[in-house]
C-alpha cells in the first residue's frame, strides 16, 4: 500500500484523513457494516468534489443491474493524476457524499485515508486481501475506461475484481476504443449477463446503459 513516486503532492493534511487536525487517521473498518460471505459490493472511486446526483443514479443502476448488496463509495484523498491542491478537504467531501448518498446500500466511505491507499490497485488489494470471502466489483464511469490504462497496474485491477463500466455522454466512443477497453475486449460481457459479474473470474467487465446524465462535478463547480 505506497504511496507513488510518482503521484502529485496531496492537500496539507490529508494524509491523516481529517485536513489540519493532527489526529490519527480513523481505524479503516470502524464505520463498516459487518460484512457476509458472498455479498457483493460495488467499489466507487471518485473525487466527490461534489457529489451529485449522477454519482447516485449510478449507484444505483449498478446496485440493481449487478446485483449488489452494497455500493461503497471511495471518496479519494486525491485522484493520482489530478491536479489536487484545490481540492476540499476529505472530511467536507464525505460529509457532503453522505447528504447526496441517501440511500440504505450507499455507503460514501474515507476508506482509502484510513488504509493509507491512493491508488486504486492498492485499495483493491487491500479489500480483496482483508475480506476474501466478499465479491467486490469496481465502478466507474466511462470517462475512467477511456484512461484507465495510465492508472497504476490497470492491469492488476482489472485481474483482481470484474469490472462495471457507466456510460457517460461524449465518452461512449473515447471509453470503447481505449487501450484499455481494446486490451480487454475479449473478456466483455453482455449487459443481459450483469447479474452474474460479481462472482465470475476476472477479468470480466460490463458496460452498463441506461444513465446517459450530462452531471459533472466540474458543472458544479462552475455554478451550471
Ligand atoms: N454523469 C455521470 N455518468 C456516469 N458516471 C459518472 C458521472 N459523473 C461521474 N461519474 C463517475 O463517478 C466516479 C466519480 O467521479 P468524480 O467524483 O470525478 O465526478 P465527476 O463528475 O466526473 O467530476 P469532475 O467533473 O471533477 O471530473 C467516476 O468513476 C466518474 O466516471
Ligand atoms: O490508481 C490510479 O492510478 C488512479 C488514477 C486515476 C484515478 N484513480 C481513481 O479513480 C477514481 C475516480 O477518480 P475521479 O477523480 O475521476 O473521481 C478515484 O477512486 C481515483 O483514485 C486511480
Amino acid at each position: 500500500m505506497s504511496e507513488g513516486a510518482d503521484a502529485p503532492p496531496l492537500p496539507a493534511g490529508e494524509r491523516a484523513g481529517v485536513r489540519g487536525s493532527g489526529a490519527a487517521p480513523p481505524a479503516p473498518f470502524a464505520r463498516i457494516p459487518p460484512l457476509a460471505p458472498g455479498m457483493r459490493i460495488g467499489l466507487y472511486g471518485g473525487s466527490f468534489n461534489p457529489a451529485h446526483e449522477a454519482h447516485r443514479a449510478a449507484s444505483l443502476l449498478a446496485l440493481k443491474k449487478l446485483r449488489l448488496d452494497r455500493v461503497w463509495w471511495l471518496v479519494t484523498p486525491g485522484n493520482p493524476l489530478k491536479d489536487n491542491r484545490a481540492l476540499p478537504p476529505l472530511a467536507a467531501r464525505l460529509a457532503q457524499a453522505r447528504a447526496v448518498a441517501a440511500h440504505p446500500a450507499l455507503l460514501p466511505t474515507g476508506l482509502e485515508a484510513g488504509l493509507g491507499t491512493r491508488f486504486s490497485y492498492d485499495t483493491v488489494d487491500a479489500l480483496v486481501r482483508r475480506f476474501p470471502r466478499v465479491h467486490f466489483v469496481w465502478l466507474m464511469g466511462a470517462d475512467n475506461l477511456a484512461s484507465f490504462h495510465r492508472w497504476q497496474h490497470w492491469r492488476d485491477i482489472a485481474a483482481r475484481v470484474p469490472i462495471a463500466v457507466i456510460d457517460r455522454p461524449g465518452c461512449t466512443f473515447p471509453a470503447m476504443a481505449s487501450p484499455a477497453a481494446t486490451a480487454l475486449a475479449r473478456r466483455r460481457v453482455r449487459e443481459s449477463e450483469a447479474g452474474a459479474l460479481a462472482t465470475m473470474r476476472p477479468p470480466a467487465w460490463v458496460f452498463l446503459h441506461g444513465l446517459k446524465s450530462p452531471l459533472s462535478s466540474t458543472r458544479l463547480r462552475e455554478g451550471g
